[in-house]
């Protein structure tokens, strides 16, 4: 039964926000480097993102890998679709892709 409503949980989470981070703390208190860089990216562009706290949400940081292959944090979800982790992430803004999936994601909001 908890293994359903924390899926059900996530594939919400998802859906209602165009870009949402799967990371370890909280923007303002990351607690992992990792978390810590991807969100340094992400306010250098400087659009809206929502976030969940895995190391607050146990259920979430067991399941969430299964779900999308993906077996670390941080994992960024842009308009329901996984783009990667903080390496990805790191490479993206410095090519420039990051800010375009960005600014086309919250255009759409
Ligand atoms: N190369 C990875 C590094 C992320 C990583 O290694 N995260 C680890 C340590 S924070 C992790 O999430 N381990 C699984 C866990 O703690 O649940 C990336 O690009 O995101």
């Amino acid at each position: 039964m908890q293994v359903l409503d924390t899926e059900a949980r996530i594939r919400k989470q998802i859906a209602e926000n165009p870009v949402i981070l799967y990371m370890k703390g909280t923007p303002a208190a990351p607690e992992c480097g990792f978390s810590r860089a991807t969100v340094g990216a992400l306010n250098k562009i400087g659009k809206p993102f929502a976030f969940v706290n895995v190391l607050a949400a146990p259920h979430i940081r067991e399941k969430l890998p299964k779900l999308f292959q993906w077996p670390t944090f941080p994992q960024l979800f842009v308009n329901g679709e996984l783009i990667g982790g903080c390496d990805i992430v790191l490479e993206m803004e410095a090519d420039g892709s990051l800010q375009a999936l960005l600014e086309k994601a919250t255009a759409q909001a």
